[in-house]
């Protein structure tokens, strides 16, 4: 019988859901596996997974949190090629979202039909950033979503609003080798993924495996401006808009001259006045689900 580590994160998301049912569910779908469960505290978890996976050497890891739990999976992992299945239950588990993985029966079945991809990693002074990382506008958001303490999707939705009319552009230096730009934006991106867990799609030329990233400045003004971008977000064209750059690259210094917010995955990371960003092409393994689009892939 194969191994499986369970990490939960007992606080992640909504918290909907009774964790005796949610293990009961887990194993009565997935009888070729033996379930190591464990939850995480926020205290030193990296380490304590590591030696649970020294102990119970898994075939496989599911990981039920936020992209935040995620990442410190990851990281507990390290270039360890066990696959990991994303189990979505984060508030708005972007992530997930991008490997086609919506609901808990979506990451049952990615199991059940074992469909793995090697994704690729950005790493940006030092910690690994599986889907996005932005300065600005919406990790301040992220910061008042979580100071607000109201975990959850509505939480969310509440505070992008208020932060959308408020934020006030900041000045970035953009290093890619020689090149130097300097620019006013009132967000900028560095992306590995394609869409925020809202749904919303910020980076139109997002693939997961191709060894590059995007770096993204959006840089809305006026509210037609606000508007029309929030059309695009959804519609999966911001790239056209006029107050939208898009630069792939491997690597990237961006100088963050006003210290705006930072956040790398969902985790605020204080205010660094640079960051050094180099892919880390195929760095995790990860099942996909059935709605993991073709365009995420470099592989067609
Ligand atoms: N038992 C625990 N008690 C308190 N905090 C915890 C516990 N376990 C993990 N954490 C913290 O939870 C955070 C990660 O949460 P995660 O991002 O997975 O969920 P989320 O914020 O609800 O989801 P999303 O990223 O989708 O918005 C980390 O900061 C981690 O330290």
């Amino acid at each position: 019988m194969k191994n499986c580590l369970f990490i939960l994160n007992p606080i992640s998301g909504d918290n909907n859901y009774q964790k005796e049912e949610l293990f009961a569910q887990v194993e009565d779908s997935l009888k070729l596996y033996n379930f190591h469960f464990v939850e995480t505290t926020g205290e030193n978890d990296p380490e304590k997974i590591q030696k649970k996976l020294t102990e119970y050497q898994p075939d496989l890891v599911m990981v039920g949190g936020g992209d935040g739990t995620v990442k410190m999976a990851a990281m507990a992992l390290k270039s360890s090629s066990v696959p990991m299945c994303v189990v979505p239950l984060g508030s708005a588990n972007g992530l997930a979202k991008c490997l086609g993985i919506e609901v808990l029966t979506d990451a049952l079945e990615a199991v059940r039909d074992h469909e793995v991809k090697a994704i690729d990693a950005i790493d940006i002074n030092g910690e690994i950033c599986l889907h996005l990382a932005d300065f600005g506008m919406n990790a301040s958001m992220i910061r008042k979503f979580e100071d607000d303490d109201s975990r959850g999707m509505l939480g969310y939705v509440k505070n992008s609003l208020s932060e959308l009319f408020s934020a006030e552009p900041k000045n970035f230096t953009l290093k890619f080798g020689e090149e130097e730009v300097d620019l006013s934006s009132k967000m900028m991106v560095i992306a590995n993924g394609d869409q925020y867990g809202t749904g919303a799609k910020v980076n139109c030329s997002g693939v997961m495996d191709d060894g590059k990233f995007e770096v993204i400045s959006i840089n809305p003004l006026t509210a037609d401006d606000f508007l029309k971008m929030t059309v695009a977000f959804f519609k999966g064209d911001l790239d056209e808009m006029e107050n939208v750059q898009t630069w792939q690259v491997e690597e990237c210094e961006i100088i963050n001259h006003h210290e705006a917010e930072f956040q790398i995955d969902g985790e605020v990371m204080n205010h660094p006045k640079s960051i050094q960003a180099k892919i880390h092409k195929h760095a995790f393994n990860f099942l996909v689900g059935k709605s993991f689009d073709n365009c995420r892939t470099s592989e067609v």
